[in-house]
């Protein structure tokens, strides 16, 4: 467990970027230990504080920041959309930085974030380059002889899915289907997420074509189950539907929390843009199971 005083508790604060709850950690000074099981005690949401997971601050020696984020079954993911738009709003609430462009070290690579602050002068939300996508299968990863899968035919239980695999830093994949909501989620995302084909899990998107710029899903997060929203599962929408003709480079994407806007810059630097909100909800100390 964390190696803190246990009487002091440990200072957090929980946001959301879209329902995409964190608990938000300054770990800037290194001084807790075990981050995998404090996610699966502080997610949990009788026992704990309740969410999809933590974020910890921590420093870095290539960026100005490091994020290191696990999910709420203690598995580290190597990059949250949501999770790094509304560190960037704690770390400038926090007094840690005062411009409105950072730079964020995760495990996916450093990513550029771009405040977007309200009339008041409050940080509502954040732009941030995503970087480019992987569609090389044996980058995502995914166990197969094909380079990679755009629609390509994958069978689970007697149901072919025309699927497309896209790593945005961490594993996607990305299912059109014509009535999303009609899926049964809790049964269905286990199967993709613990396929032997995917020896990292993966994260499934379900996704409905609405118009050529806008585009309906739900989200089965590797490691953390249905969630409100997924920003690197957004944007592994918006690039499979790119890819397969289906939308324009701009999108929104519509997820059960709200909405993100997803640009790919294909006829540049092929980077992935996500835009969206990053909300405080509550501030408070923990404290461990050791306490
Ligand atoms: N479950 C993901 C990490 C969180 C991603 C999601 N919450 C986002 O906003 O990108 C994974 O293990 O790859």
């Amino acid at each position: 467990m964390t190696n803190l005083v246990s009487n002091q508790g440990i200072p957090f604060t929980k946001m959301e970027g879209l329902g995409n709850d964190y608990i938000y950690i300054n770990d800037l000074a290194e001084n807790l230990s075990n981050l995998a099981d404090l996610a699966v005690e502080m997610s949990e949401r009788h026992y704990g504080i309740g969410s999809d997971g933590i974020i910890v601050l921590r420093p870095s020696s290539i960026a100005d920041f490091k994020m290191r984020m696990f999910n709420l079954d203690g598995s580290e993911g190597k990059m949250c959309g949501n999770g790094i738009r509304c560190l960037a709003k704690f770390i400038y609430d926090q007094h840690l930085w005062s411009d409105k462009h950072l730079t964020i070290e995760t495990l996916s690579g450093v990513k550029q974030v771009e405040l977007i602050f309200n009339q008041s002068g409050q940080v509502t939300g954040a732009r941030v380059n995503m970087g480019q996508p992987i569609l090389e299968n044996s980058l995502i990863p995914v166990q197969t002889k094909e380079a990679n899968w755009l629609q390509h035919p994958f069978t689970l239980e007697n149901t072919t899915y025309q699927v497309t695999a896209v790593s945005m830093g961490n594993p996607h994949l990305v299912i059109f289907h014509p009535e999303i909501t009609k899926l049964d989620l809790p049964t269905l995302g286990p199967k993709f997420e613990h396929h032997e084909r995917f020896p990292e899990q993966i994260n499934t998107e379900f996704a409905e074509i609405i118009r050529s710029n806008e585009i309906n899903m739900r989200v089965w997060e590797r490691g953390s189950g249905e969630t409100l929203a997924c920003g690197t599962g957004a944007c592994a929408v918006a690039v499979a539907s790119i890819l397969n003709g289906f939308t324009d480079n701009t999108v929104t994407v519509n997820l059960l929390g709200g909405s993100l806007i997803i640009t790919w810059d294909t006829s540049t630097s092929g980077d992935v843009y996500m835009e969206g909100p990053a909300r405080t909800r509550f501030s408070g100390s923990y404290y461990p199971n050791t306490h």
